[in-house]
């Protein structure tokens, strides 16, 4: 299978959020856009607006008609969500989605993971020299999850379940462990924050090369090219075509 066309349909779940607007504000015109959140738009789109709730079979069965690829945001995105939220919203929610995309033959998934998901990897003997530039240490991901929390539980196990559904149906799949998306400069005076920092720029062309490239089963990390890191972009790099512009060490003295 080669590149993407562009004409694909792709149903973007969670789609008023703060990743959504990433991608939205930069890809609005790329792909012919079903957006789906279970709260009504704020403002206007330029595309069609489906209000469901993930866990809804029916409305998200009904909500994949036609589609060529999915982006699936929704989600409980607080690292300290309760257990009864994220096993609703991030695990049966994200069964549900990948369950209705096998169903209507969508070729492209694309996960919304998270640094979370790996969180327990950051123990106490390697921070906080693990976020400073001259820390070899890398999470390349072929590691297993590590999760610091029920949130991350609740990523890896969506992770887990896009394994499941690509063996299954031969779905391409990636999941994207996204690290701390902020819109213009990295977070300030947070060193956890700046080394896993996702521009929005990059954001949108990460999620960009997702829906374009041509892939099995993938797990990455979504960060900017920061000075500070230690997840490796190798991986996007090669199988995606993800190639970065920013950097939080371009940031420091804004
Ligand atoms: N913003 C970040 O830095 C990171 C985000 N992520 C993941 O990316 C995804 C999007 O995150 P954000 O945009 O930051 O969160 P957000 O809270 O801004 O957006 C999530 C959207 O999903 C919708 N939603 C939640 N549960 C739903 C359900 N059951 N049915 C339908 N819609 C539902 C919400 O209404 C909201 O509009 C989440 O899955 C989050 O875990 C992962 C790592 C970092
Ligand atoms: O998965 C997520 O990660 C980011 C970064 O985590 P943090 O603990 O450094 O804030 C978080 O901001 C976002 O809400 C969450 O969904």
């Amino acid at each position: 299978m080669g590149e993407r066309v562009r004409e694909s349909s792709v149903l973007l779940t969670g789609a008023s959020g703060r990743v959504g607007r990433a991608i939205l504000g930069r890809l609005g015109d790329a792909y012919d856009w079903r957006l789906l959140d279970r709260d009504r738009p704020t403002h206007e789109f330029d595309h069609e607006f489906v209000v469901a709730d993930i866990t809804d079979e029916e409305a998200v069965a009904e909500a994949m008609v036609g589609i060529d690829a999915v982006v699936h945001l929704a989600g409980d995105p607080r690292p300290e969500a309760p257990w009864d939220s994220v096993l609703a919203n991030n695990i049966d929610g994200t069964r549900t989605v990948l369950e209705a995309a096998v169903e209507a033959g969508v070729e492209r998934f694309v996960f919304a993971s998270s640094n979370h998901a790996v969180g327990g990897y950051e123990t106490e003997d390697r921070v906080p020299k693990l976020y400073r530039p001259p820390d070899e240490f890398r999470l390349d991901g072929t590691e297993l999850p590590r999760p610091g929390n029920l949130y991350g539980v609740s990523k890896a196990a969506g992770e887990t379940l896009c394994r499941y559904y690509h063996d299954e149906s031969g779905m391409g799949v990636v999941c994207v462990r996204i690290g701390n998306l902020t819109e213009s400069h990295p977070p300030k005076d947070y060193e956890r924050g700046q080394a896993m920092w996702l521009s929005y720029r990059d954001c949108a062309h990460l999620f960009e090369r997702c829906l374009d490239a041509d892939y099995g089963f993938e797990i990455v990390y979504g960060i900017s090219d920061n000075d500070r890191k230690y997840y490796s972009i190798d991986r996007a790099r090669e199988v995606l075509g993800y190639d970065p512009q920013d950097n939080s060490a371009d940031h420091i003295d804004d």
